[in-house]
């Protein structure tokens, strides 16, 4: 990385935190939130950093950076994704990490809320670095992990295998019981992982935007969508607006941006991710260079589905969509959000659009700890039915308050977490 691109990423990274605890405050004033509690959520409750020493192929070792940020766990063991990225820092993972109670606490799961990641990229690694890097972090975290006490999961960066090999070097350093292959969540299906997990993010913040087409009167046959991010949550998110009947008109990674009117089969470009990591050579004729191209289409649908900060004042006034979606956690800034509901376009906020995720890993936690295995369909029909709860919750107080969504999610985790704290008693 450049140092450019570096500073770039600290900025945007200490964006985020700034941008979370902004949200965090503002929503905390409206609701009148109770002062002890207030000062509990402000700060996580652990920092964890550590580094630790990898074997590379060639022989040499090299040090990495860890993290894992314990922001909560009022209503259950800390819960959040390991994100594997050259831009993770201590202010992004604290971040994401208060987000991860709030998205928790507003799915009415019995989980708090955490995240961490190490900061490399791991495209730049062979897959036995990936593996002893894996590994070692998890022996670097020790007890600080566990399945009652704090369970890890993917996120940008990681994905089943990282989940397995994490699971497997906890078990054979700690494990005595059946139920520990629950340390971690997003395993693979054979190693204990849920069906439906993979898909679950995605699928979720498509069930949000069909309920809100629905409110809408609009039908989904025959709208169109573009995407952002065609990874775990981008790729999902897009195959199943497919099966709906929506077509994706446009599309853009790090490797390149796609522009067709025409329509751009999910399915194919998913399998052509697969097989050379980014949407680049897809469609060579409908790549364009100019990324303003993307954000200015005209589509009923935009899914964010990247990183954080991509929508910012920069932008904000070239998208044209009729809905925003987050599957990413804090696209968007709060500069930009202002105009965007300035301009009348709503947004389904991250900690309800991308709340599948967590929801279909607490479903692998309960299946791992009782030894049971469900099918697509249960998976599947629970997953719609806490989303769907969710998504009219927010909906109704966004109503009667007049409030944007997100201030509704908000109000509805904050108020959550308020009367379980209260009622469980927080300063003796
Ligand atoms: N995985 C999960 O279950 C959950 C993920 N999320 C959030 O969703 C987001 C995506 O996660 P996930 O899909 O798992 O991650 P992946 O690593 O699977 O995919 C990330 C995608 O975003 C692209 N991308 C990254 N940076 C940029 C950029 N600056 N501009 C354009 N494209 C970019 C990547 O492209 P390329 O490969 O070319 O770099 C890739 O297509 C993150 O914010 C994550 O926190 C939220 C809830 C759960
Ligand atoms: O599945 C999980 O436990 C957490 C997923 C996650 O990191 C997120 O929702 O941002």
């Amino acid at each position: 990385m450049s140092v450019e691109s570096s500073i770039a990423a600290t900025e945007s990274n200490k964006k985020l935190y700034e941008g979370v605890c902004e949200r965090f405050e503002q929503m905390a004033s409206y609701v009148n939130l109770d002062g002890k509690v207030h000062a509990i959520l402000s700060q996580p409750k652990a920092e964890l950093m550590i580094h630790f020493p990898v074997k590379m192929d060639d022989g040499n070792y090299r040090l990495f950076k860890g993290y894992r940020i314990q922001h909560n766990n009022l209503l259950g063991p800390y819960k959040g994704g390991m994100r594997f990225s050259p831009e993770v820092s201590l202010d992004e993972v604290k971040g994401l990490a208060m987000l991860m109670t709030l998205k928790c606490a507003l799915a009415k799961l019995p989980l708090g809320g955490a995240k961490g990641g190490i900061k490399y990229n791991p495209n730049d690694h062979s897959p036995e670095e990936n593996q002893r890097i894996t590994r070692r972090f998890t022996v670097a975290l020790g007890h600080n992990i566990g399945p009652s006490y704090d369970i890890p999961a993917p996120d940008m960066g990681t994905n089943a295998q990282n989940m397995d090999w994490m699971m497997d070097t906890y078990h054979n350093l700690y494990g005595r019981k059946i139920e520990d292959k629950a340390v971690v969540t997003g395993k693979s299906v054979a190693c204990g992982g849920s069906v439906g997990r993979a898909s679950a993010t995605g699928y979720g913040a498509v069930y949000c935007l069909e309920e809100w087409a629905k409110g809408e009167n609009l039908p989904m046959k025959g709208t169109t969508f573009a995407i952002q991010g065609f990874g775990n949550v981008g790729s999902h998110a897009a195959l199943k607006l497919e099966e709906l009947g929506a077509a994706l008109v446009a599309v853009n990674d790090h490797t390149a941006t796609l522009i067709c009117p025409g329509g751009i089969s999910a399915k194919e470009l998913a399998s052509h991710v697969r097989q050379h990591g980014g949407i680049k050579g897809f469609m060579p004729e409908c790549e364009v260079d100019d990324l303003s191209r993307f954000w200015s289409q005209e589509v009923e649908f935009m899914v964010l589905a990247a990183m954080e900060n991509v929508v910012t004042q920069l932008n904000a006034d070239l998208i044209r969509a009729g809905l925003l979606v987050e599957g990413a956690n804090g696209p968007i800034t709060t500069e930009a959000e202002a105009v965007l509901l300035d301009k009348g376009i709503p947004i389904i906020p991250d900690i309800l659009a991308n709340m599948g995720g967590v929801i279909v890993s607490y479903f692998e936690w309960v299946q791992n700890r009782n030894s049971e295995y469900w099918s697509a369909e249960t998976v599947d029909a629970k997953l719609r039915e806490k989303l769907i709860a969710a998504y009219r919750q927010v909906v109704a107080v966004a109503q009667e308050q007049a409030i944007s969504l997100r201030q509704a999610a908000y109000v509805e985790s904050l108020k959550h977490l308020e009367e379980v704290y209260l009622k469980r008693g927080v300063w003796p």
